[in-house]
């Protein structure tokens, strides 16, 4: 079998093995969901399987939890572990700011704890989730189902006196059936189409009764790994104050990933 990706996933998958450089024996770290944050968990799995890396993994989605456990990666929770060395997570969006969309996979409430709760955080994505203004991709808002129409229409109401350009908001489905998210809220999907002050935007939106969370990570993010389709990576990191590039190739022995899918 050949490990063949198209150039959407070998940029996701060479992010991903790119940021596994960050990761050092004995470090706690932060497991980020998403397809990018899989690809992540595998190539980590790799190098404790390989090398005998001594991690700590803090699932961040009971996806995540899984696919860690099924690799050898010895799996903690929060509570457990308390403080992280690193989080390694994917965005739907980034600035250049490093602010970011995320929630995409519905997991942005455990992601942004876990992730706040780290030294660093070093975002994975493909070149085309970074963005000039954040808000195209709809911004995900982690929502009590008790009153959630409410919820809603009071969110809609607020957006009047936002800068943003859409204020409709919709629930996020599963089939027919409201998408519930591993801690049993609903997600509220915000269309805004462009986000002028995102940092208002996040604190207006969390003083509203029913919101448990949003999906902008403000000021969390300092270090991104931008892969692109042929195989080169771009390494921007704010804490080092360096952007590099890198050729990030593909072996032979990457087939092992062949069967991966998230
Ligand atoms: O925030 C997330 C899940 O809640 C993901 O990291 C985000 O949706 C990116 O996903 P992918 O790597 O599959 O593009």
């Amino acid at each position: 079998m050949t490990f063949d990706l198209s150039p959407i996933d070998r940029a996701k998958f060479v992010a991903a093995r790119r940021s596994c450089n960050f990761v050092e024996n004995g470090m706690r770290i932060g497991l980020g969901s998403g397809s990018t944050a899989a690809w992540m968990v595998r190539c980590l799995g790799e190098r404790v399987r390989t090398e005998g890396l001594d991690i700590i993994g803090v699932p961040t989605s009971s996806r995540t939890a899984d696919l860690a456990r099924q690799l050898g990666i010895r799996v903690a929770s929060l509570d457990e572990v308390k403080w992280l060395d690193i989080t390694i997570d994917g965005a739907d969006e980034f600035d250049e700011n490093l602010n970011l969309i995320k929630g995409g996979g519905g997991a942005s409430l455990q992601e942004k704890i876990v992730a706040t709760a780290s030294d660093r955080m070093v975002v994975i994505a493909d070149v085309a989730k970074e963005v000039k203004a954040l808000g195209a991709f709809p911004l995900p808002l982690e929502t009590v189902p008790f009153g959630w129409q409410t919820t809603k229409a009071l969110v809609e109401e607020t957006l009047v006196n936002m800068d943003v350009l859409g204020r409709e908001a919709t629930l996020r489905m599963n089939d027919d059936v409201p998408f519930v998210t591993d801690e049993g809220n609903y997600i509220l999907d915000l269309h805004l189409k462009r986000i002028g002050n995102p940092r208002q935007l996040s604190l207006v939106l969390n003083q509203i009764p029913g919101i448990v969370e949003n999906g902008l990570f403000i000021d969390i993010c300092d270090a991104v790994v931008i892969g692109h389709g042929d195989g080169t990576v771009e390494v921007r990191d704010f804490n080092a104050g360096t952007v590099t590039e890198e050729q990030i190739d593909i072996l032979e022995s990457d087939n092992i990933f062949a069967d991966g899918d998230d």
